[in-house]
C-alpha cells in the first residue's frame, strides 16, 4: 500500500513537473504575442487565453481576444477620443501556404494577406460565401455561428472589388503596391492615401458595413483594416464613443470602405456630414448580425439608411438622382441556423426583412422553419454550422 502511494506521489511529482515545463513554453510563446499585439493581459495574463493567441499565428484578432478587446474597447470608447486599437502590431509569423484558397477567385495580393495572417485554409461559411460574392457578384444571406469567420466572407469580396478596381484605373500604380498603412494612431485617421490614387484621397464612399453596435462594429473595422492596410484600402468606423472632431477627420479622408453603427451613422447622416451625401458609388451593403440589429431597436434608423442608400430621397421614397446603379448586399447573421428557437428567431428576422427591404427582395420565409430564396432571384443563401 505505501509502495503503491510512493509510485502514485513519484508520478503526481513527474506530471507537475511536465505541466509547469509546457506551462512555461506556451506561456512565454504567449506573453510575446500578447506584449507585441498589445494584448491587455500582457505577460502575466491568463495563460490559457494567452496561449490561444499564441498558437493561432495570425494577425487579426481571436475570439476569446475579440472578448477581451470588446470589453477594452467598451471602456475606452467612453473617452472622447475613443476608437479600438486599429493598428495592431502583428506578430511575425512564417507565412503559410494558402493552396486551400485557391479555386474561391481570390486575387494573389489577397493570399499573400491571408498567408502573412496565418489562414491556412477558408472557413466553412467562407467556403460557402466566396464563390458566390467573388465571381457572380451575387447578394448573399449569409448565416453561421459567432467565431466562424463572416467577417472575411463579406469583407474579402469588398476588397477584391477595391483592389481590382485599382488594378484596372492605374495599373502603373498599382503595381508599385499600397502606400504605407494608416498610422498608429487607429482607424485609418492621419494616413497617407495610398499610391494608387497617386497620392490623392479616393471620392467615394464605396462599402458600407453596419453592426448592431459600436463593440462589433469596432471588431469587424479591426479585422478589415488588417487587409485594408496591405492592400491600400481604406477603413473607417462610425461609432458612437468618437468625439467628433475625431469623426470628421476620418471622413475627411474619404474611407473606401466604412463600418458603422445605424444610430451613429444615421446622426451623421442627418448632419450633412462630409462622405455620407453620396451613395452612387456604393458598391457594397452589408448588414451584420441582421437580428441583433433589429432587437437592439435599430429599426427605424436601419430603415432611413436603406432609405438612403437604396436611392429613397427619404420624402417621396423614389429614387434620388444618382442612385447606386448595382450594389451588392449581404445580410450576415450569427443566429439564423440556432436550432433553438429558431421560429422565435426568424420572427424577428422576418421584421429584420421588412426593415431590409432594399437589400433582401425576392427573399422571404415559409411558414415552416426556413428562409425561401427562390430560384433566379440573384440571391444566394449560405448556411453553415
Ligand atoms: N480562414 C480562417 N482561418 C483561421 N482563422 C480565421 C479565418 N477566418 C477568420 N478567422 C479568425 O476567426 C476569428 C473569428 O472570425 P470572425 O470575427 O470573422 O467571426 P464571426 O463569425 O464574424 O464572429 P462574430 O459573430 O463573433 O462576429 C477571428 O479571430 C478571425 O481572425
Amino acid at each position: 500500500m505505501r509502495a503503491q502511494l510512493r509510485r502514485l506521489r513519484q508520478e503526481q511529482r513527474a506530471l507537475s513537473a511536465q505541466l509547469k515545463q509546457a506551462t512555461r513554453a506556451v506561456g512565454g510563446a504567449g506573453s510575446e504575442a500578447g506584449a507585441e499585439a498589445g494584448s491587455p493581459e500582457g505577460p502575466s495574463g491568463n495563460d490559457d487565453a494567452t496561449a490561444l493567441a499564441a498558437a493561432k499565428p495570425v494577425a487579426l484578432p481571436s475570439s476569446s481576444d475579440k472578448k477581451k478587446k470588446a470589453k477594452k474597447t467598451k471602456k475606452k470608447a467612453t473617452s472622447a477620443e475613443a476608437v479600438a486599437p486599429s493598428s495592431q502590431t502583428t506578430t511575425p509569423t512564417p507565412p503559410v501556404d494558402t493552396r486551400a484558397w485557391e479555386g474561391l477567385g481570390l486575387h494573389e495580393e489577397i493570399l499573400g494577406v491571408l498567408s502573412t495572417c496565418g489562414f491556412s485554409a477558408p472557413t466553412a461559411v467562407q467556403v460557402a460565401c466566396l464563390p458566390s460574392a467573388l465571381r457572380d457578384r451575387r447578394d448573399i444571406i449569409g448565416a453561421a455561428q459567432t467565431g466562424s469567420g463572416k467577417t472575411l466572407a463579406f469583407g474579402l469580396p469588398i476588397m477584391q472589388a477595391l483592389l481590382n478596381e485599382r488594378h484596372m484605373q492605374t495599373p502603373a500604380a498599382a503595381e508599385e503596391g499600397p502606400s504605407e498603412g494608416p498610422s498608429e494612431e487607429g482607424h485609418g485617421d492621419e494616413a497617407p492615401a495610398p499610391a494608387a490614387t497617386g497620392g490623392k484621397r479616393r471620392g467615394a464612399l464605396r462599402a458600407l458595413i453596419l453592426a448592431p453596435t459600436r463593440e462589433l462594429a469596432l471588431q469587424v473595422c479591426s479585422h478589415l483594416e488588417v487587409f485594408g492596410r496591405a492592400l491600400g484600402v481604406r477603413v473607417a468606423p462610425i461609432v458612437g464613443g468618437i468625439s467628433s472632431q475625431k469623426q470628421e477627420r476620418l471622413l475627411a479622408h474619404a474611407p473606401e470602405v466604412v463600418v458603422a453603427t445605424p444610430g451613429r451613422l444615421w446622426d451623421q447622416m442627418q448632419s450633412g456630414a462630409a462622405h455620407l451625401t453620396d451613395f452612387s458609388r456604393l458598391a457594397f451593403l452589408v448588414v451584420d448580425e441582421a437580428d441583433r440589429m433589429v432587437q437592439q431597436g435599430h429599426y427605424s434608423e436601419l430603415g432611413e439608411i436603406l432609405g438612403r442608400v437604396d436611392g429613397g430621397s427619404g420624402e417621396d421614397g423614389g429614387p434620388a438622382p444618382g442612385a447606386p446603379r448595382s450594389m451588392q448586399t449581404m445580410i450576415f447573421s450569427a443566429t439564423l441556423t440556432l436550432p433553438a428557437n429558431l421560429r422565435h428567431r426568424l420572427k424577428k428576422v422576418r421584421r429584420a426583412e421588412e426593415a431590409l427591404e432594399g437589400g433582401m427582395k425576392g427573399c422571404s420565409l415559409s411558414d415552416g422553419d426556413r428562409i425561401v430564396v427562390p430560384e433566379g432571384c440573384g440571391m444566394q443563401l449560405c448556411l453553415s454550422g
